[in-house]
């Protein structure tokens, strides 16, 4: 029997808020080239106990070899559909970086074929062994990989929207990378909102909003350049890459500090800043300044996390003229690429009981 005294202790240890309470992380595609420095970053993170590491190859050895880090989390390695129902059973948080990446002359929608299936999968397992926990999404094509597991999450009666993000945290960092390096600030004391979804003309980074702000000097042409770099960066490393991938390392910086922002939501810290897709609530304004308003099912959009997840969805702030124009040249793509994921979802099979 639990000695009663010992399970007090526990529990008053969680209340202490100087203690970050502790939680299962399971990383879906442990083994790959984001899921590996991932494992890495998440074994340091002080709000981890568990971190159960899955992949349907070579999980053992990232498993043996994250394991011998000395930090606190327990790390155990799953390998194959088998053992899925093991690595999310108790998870808090799901992420989930499963899939192929692009290569050079590839669009993120060219992954569709392969990647909506295997997110399709996912979420039956999730659906299945842990239906509460929080779910971020990586596997491209975002903006349709999202609406596919709120669909297979929904079939299975326990789709909850606060606790479903496609992570675009990347495009966060980058837009922060490249401002700092222009203004010649600490990327850490950049502010800059991107919004909209995860590919190309999707990505709409708000150069108006940013702080320190953008140089008065800088040309409209300038400016144009940089939205469009930012959009494109992901394109830049696959072709630096040369065939060999894509973004795996800022990746995983960028996916340790969603998760980071997760937990510490979680453990009630909150509210907690952040940006990310999700199923959005209908037609919320972008606030004073702009009469531009959100009229798209899934968006990624300023947000405050707490306990229970997105708690809060801002609005977007006001919009210069070129951001306005890319935020209407978006839609159809992004309503594409919605209604694609929604559709293959709807045809697929019905979850595992
Ligand atoms: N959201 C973003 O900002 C962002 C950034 C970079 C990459 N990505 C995407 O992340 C995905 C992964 O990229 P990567 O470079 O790590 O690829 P990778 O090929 O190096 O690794 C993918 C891993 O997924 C595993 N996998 C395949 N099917 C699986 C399944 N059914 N269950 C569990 N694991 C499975 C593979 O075995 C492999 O280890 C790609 O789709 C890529 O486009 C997204
Ligand atoms: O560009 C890719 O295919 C990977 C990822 O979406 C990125 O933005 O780096």
């Amino acid at each position: 029997m639990a000695d009663p005294l010992n399970r007090i202790q526990k529990i008053a240890s969680h209340l202490d808020p100087a203690k970050p309470r502790k939680f299962k992380v399971a990383l879906l595609g442990a083994a790959g080239g984001i899921g590996q420095p991932l494992s890495l970053l998440l074994k340091m993170s002080p709000y981890v106990s568990d971190l159960a590491l899955y992949d349907v190859a070579n999980t053992p050895g990232v498993a043996a070899d994250v394991s011998h880090m000395s930090t606190a989390a327990r790390v155990r390695g799953y390998l194959g559909p088998d053992q899925l129902g093991a690595a999310l059973t108790g998870a808090a948080l799901v992420i989930i970086p499963a899939g192929v990446p692009r290569k050079p002359g590839m669009t993120r929608d060219d992954l569709f074929n392969i990647n909506a299936g295997i997110v399709r999968g996912l979420a039956q397992g999730i659906a299945q062994h842990c239906p509460a926990a929080w779910v971020a999404i990586i596997s491209n094509p975002v903006n349709s990989t999202v609406p596919i597991a709120a669909e297979v999450l929904q079939k299975a009666g326990v789709f909850n929207p606060a606790k479903l993000f496609g992570v675009t945290t990347l495009d966060v960092v980058r837009a922060e990378a490249f401002i700092g390096e222009l203004t010649g600030t600490d990327p850490r004391d950049v502010h800059v909102p991107v919004v909209g979804g995860h590919a190309g003309v999707t990505i709409l980074p708000l150069l108006s909003q940013a702080r320190p702000p953008l140089p008065a000097s800088m040309s409209a042409e300038a400016r144009k350049a940089l939205m469009v770099r930012i959009q494109d960066a992901g394109t830049e490393v696959v072709q630096a890459k040369a065939g060999a991938g894509s973004a795996t390392l800022s990746m995983a910086y960028a996916a340790a500090r969603f998760a980071d922002s997760c937990l510490r939501a979680m453990s009630g810290e909150g509210p907690v800043s952040e940006y990310a897709y999700i199923r959005h609530p209908p037609r919320l304004s972008s606030g004073s300044g702009s009469s531009v308003a959100v009229d798209l099912p899934y968006f990624s959009s300023p947000v405050r996390l707490g306990r229970l997840g997105v708690e809060e969805v801002l609005p977007l702030g006001p919009m210069d003229a070129l951001e306005a124009d890319n935020f209407a040249a978006m839609k159809a793509e992004l309503l594409g690429s919605i209604k694609k994921g929604v559709e293959f979802a709807a045809k697929g099979p019905a979850p595992a009981k």
